[in-house]
């Protein structure tokens, strides 16, 4: 039956990231306090951590062992590189445990753990595994262990996201988002988000304080919320999942846009500017990393603009869990052009025109996109 399929895959993909999301919110805290040496800088000075590769190599291999390691292709951002230097023994062994510790815990998620702990070349192996080509045709998985990396580091909002993409389009998508409650006043910055959260400190009992990993299948059309697995309390379907929609917001006077919050990632100008074209007045939301895909998809902002410095490549593991979740919530994804975003050439969104505009809706997109049309050529960019 159609709506079997993907079924398991999808099924698969949600608990993995659950888990992928507690070993995150274990190691945050470590991180944020504890400064560098947890901290690796890459050659493009992007910042990556023993978080990124430990989620890298648990889910290359919770998929590996469930669907057979010849028929999982998948493409993600982290590689051995940095971790294969002399220097680097410690954070191995560090990756090394913190795999290890988080696979002995795949039972409470409804997974198998290894016969007995992976040693280091079997987790070094399932990281660098994720090394696939992609392109137009087959099954290839993609994961951005953590999307925010430098949000993570800094002890605010970040990702895990995994997605399936098959002959070239995405079809099922999921998004871990520890640090994004259903509150939604604590998806705005930092500061706010930190004074609020102590205010609910100690963690909170109510589940849906502390985050949440949302999901949706191609041609569903739906999108789906379920709270983190706090505790020793163990996965069951449903897990309290809520349906989530996009807002009805079209008026421009009423809509909130969200946006990068490094200015080196995105023209905040050039946004600044296409907003207030088209009639936006609601100060910009700066958030880390694809929550800003959740926010529209859950209804808590109407647009997303990000428009990267000219040359600058877009990865698809930076966007393609984000854009089935907002499409099957009812929003809009293109490029400046008013094109789908392209995932089937690679590691890379191939001809992607000037930036991504995310929308809930049809109305506000095309305001949006005219005004792009209109504004470019005074566009310094
Ligand atoms: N210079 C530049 N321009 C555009 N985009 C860049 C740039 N550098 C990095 N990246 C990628 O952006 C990802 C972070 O996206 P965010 O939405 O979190 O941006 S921001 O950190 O809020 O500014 C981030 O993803 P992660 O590395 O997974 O954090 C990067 O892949
Ligand atoms: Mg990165
Ligand atoms: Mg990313
Ligand atoms: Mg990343």
């Amino acid at each position: 039956m159609e709506g079997e399929k993907y079924a398991k895959e999808l099924d698969v993909a949600v608990r993995v990231v659950h888990m992928a999301c507690s070993l995150c919110q274990r190691l945050q805290q470590g991180i944020v306090s504890a400064g560098s040496d947890l901290v690796k800088s890459k050659e493009d000075d992007s910042p990556v951590t023993v978080a990124d590769w430990s989620v890298q190599a648990t889910v290359s291999w919770i998929l590996s062992e469930f669907f057979g390691s010849q028929n999982v292709s998948i493409i993600a951002e982290e590689d051995v590189q940095t971790l294969s230097k002399a220097d680097s023994a410690s954070l191995v062994e560090a990756v090394v445990n913190t795999v290890n510790e988080c696979l002995s815990g795949a039972p409470k998620y409804g997974l198998k753990s290894p016969p007995r702990a992976l040693n280091t070349s079997q987790v070094l192996e399932a990281i660098s595994r994720c090394n696939s080509a992609g392109g137009p045709k087959g099954r290839h998985w993609v994961l951005d262990p953590v999307d925010g990396t430098l949000g993570f580091v800094r002890g605010d909002q970040y990702a895990v996201a995994l997605a399936l993409v098959e002959d070239g389009k995405v079809v099922i998508g999921v998004l871990g988002c520890p640090n994004y409650p259903m509150k939604k006043e604590l998806l705005s910055y930092h500061y706010q988000y930190h004074e609020t959260m102590s205010r609910l400190s100690p963690p909170s009992d109510d589940m849906w304080e502390r985050g949440c990993v949302m999901y949706a299948k191609r041609g569903s059309g739906e999108a789906w919320m379920q709270p983190p697995i706090l505790g020793d309390k163990k996965f069951v379907w449903p897990n309290s999942a809520r349906l989530v929609r996009v807002s009805s917001i079209d008026d421009p006077k009423l809509a909130t846009c969200c946006e990068p919050v490094e200015k080196a990632n995105s023209d905040h100008s050039f946004t600044a500017g296409l907003a207030h074209s088209v009639g936006l007045r609601n100060q910009p939301l700066r958030v880390y990393s694809m929550v800003k895909y959740a926010a529209i998809a859950r209804g808590d902002a109407e647009l997303f603009m990000k428009f990267a410095r000219t040359g600058y490549k877009e990865k698809i593991w930076d966007h393609a869990a984000g854009v089935v979740i907002v499409e099957e919530a009812g929003g809009v994804v293109t490029d400046a052009g008013g094109r789908p975003l392209d995932f089937s050439k690679g590691p890379y969104l191939e001809g992607l025109d000037r930036g991504i505009v995310v929308c809930s809706g049809a109305t506000l997109h095309e305001k949006i996109i005219d005004a792009v049309y209109a504004s470019w050529d005074s566009s310094n960019l």
